[in-house]
């Protein structure tokens, strides 16, 4: 287990300062095109709905497509800004791709990298992006996060699944909202939570310690993107269980800000 008070947070940790990481719109393509949309649309709508980090995740795109939907989310993305007067960063996290993400820094575009447990080590990545671009790892449990602490380069961690979810195949139990909170205490980055998570369940995950939670069908699969997006992002900045007398017994004092300042 890792201990929070061991050693000074780590590098990178600061990186997502002035970012709103409240919702992290996680995009499927066969979704969003089952849904009569395309990613680069659904992105947009997510926007105007709150979503404050964007990953491009495509498992069966072949490199060039791929290219192709992450520069269309990118110029989605930034139209949407412009458009709203957003002043902060809306990063574009490429899912895996880190040849993709290479080649579109290459071409000047700003992208960022997540990578899971199977996929090219991080050390690697952060050796292919620069020190620049945000690194996102999928980390589970404090082995995991002591791991990916140490190999340096990381900026945030993906803890999941929350719930059962059916858009990934995952090996591993569900975590639930506890866990997460213990979690997020273990971890010396900040966490995303990941994982079955919509607008009935993420007020579960507000309070936490999780700076958002990453959600691909409740948003992809919507009717309504901007609307299920503003549910979501409203549900997870919601005080739980205010009706739950097992909480009244709690300390009132807030908790301490997080590092990352974007929890809602
Ligand atoms: C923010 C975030 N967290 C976790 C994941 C899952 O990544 P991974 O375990 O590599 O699985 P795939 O998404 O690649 O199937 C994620 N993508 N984003
Ligand atoms: C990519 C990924 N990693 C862990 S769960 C998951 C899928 C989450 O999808 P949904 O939000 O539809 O449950
Ligand atoms: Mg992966």
């Amino acid at each position: 287990m890792t201990d929070p008070a061991a050693a000074p947070a780590p590098p990178g940790a600061p990186r997502l300062l002035g970012l709103d990481t409240a919702l992290y719109l996680v995009t499927d393509s066969a979704m969003c095109r089952a849904a009569g949309r395309s990613v680069a649309q659904t992105v947009a709508l997510a926007v105007e709905g709150g979503a404050g980090l964007v990953q491009v995740r495509d498992k069966h795109a072949g490199e060039a497509e791929f290219d192709e939907l992450a520069r269309s989310v990118v110029a989605a993305v930034e139209q949407t800004r412009d458009r709203l007067g957003i002043d902060h960063e809306i990063p574009v996290f490429l899912d895996d791709r880190v040849a993709s993400a290479r080649r579109l820094l290459d071409e000047g575009l700003r992208v960022h990298v997540h990578v899971g447990q199977d996929d090219e080590p991080v050390e690697r990545v952060r050796t292919a992006i620069g020190p620049e671009p945000l690194l996102g790892l999928s980390a589970s449990n404090e082995q995991e996060f002591a791991a990916g602490e140490a190999a340096g380069g990381v900026n945030l961690f993906g803890v999941g699944p929350v719930w059962a979810t059916q858009t990934k195949d995952v090996a591993r139990a569900a975590l639930g909202p506890e866990r997460i909170r213990e979690l997020a205490a273990a971890a010396r980055l900040p966490i995303v939570a990941i994982g079955g998570i919509g607008a009935g369940n993420a007020a579960e995950l507000a309070g936490s310690g999780a700076i958002g939670v990453c959600v691909v069908s409740a948003i992809c699969a919507a009717p309504d993107p901007r609307a299920a997006a503003q549910r979501i992002r409203a549900a997870f900045a919601e005080t739980p269980h205010l009706d739950d007398p097992a909480h009244l017994d709690e300390p009132s004092d807030p908790p301490a800000p997080h590092p990352a300042g974007g929890t809602p």
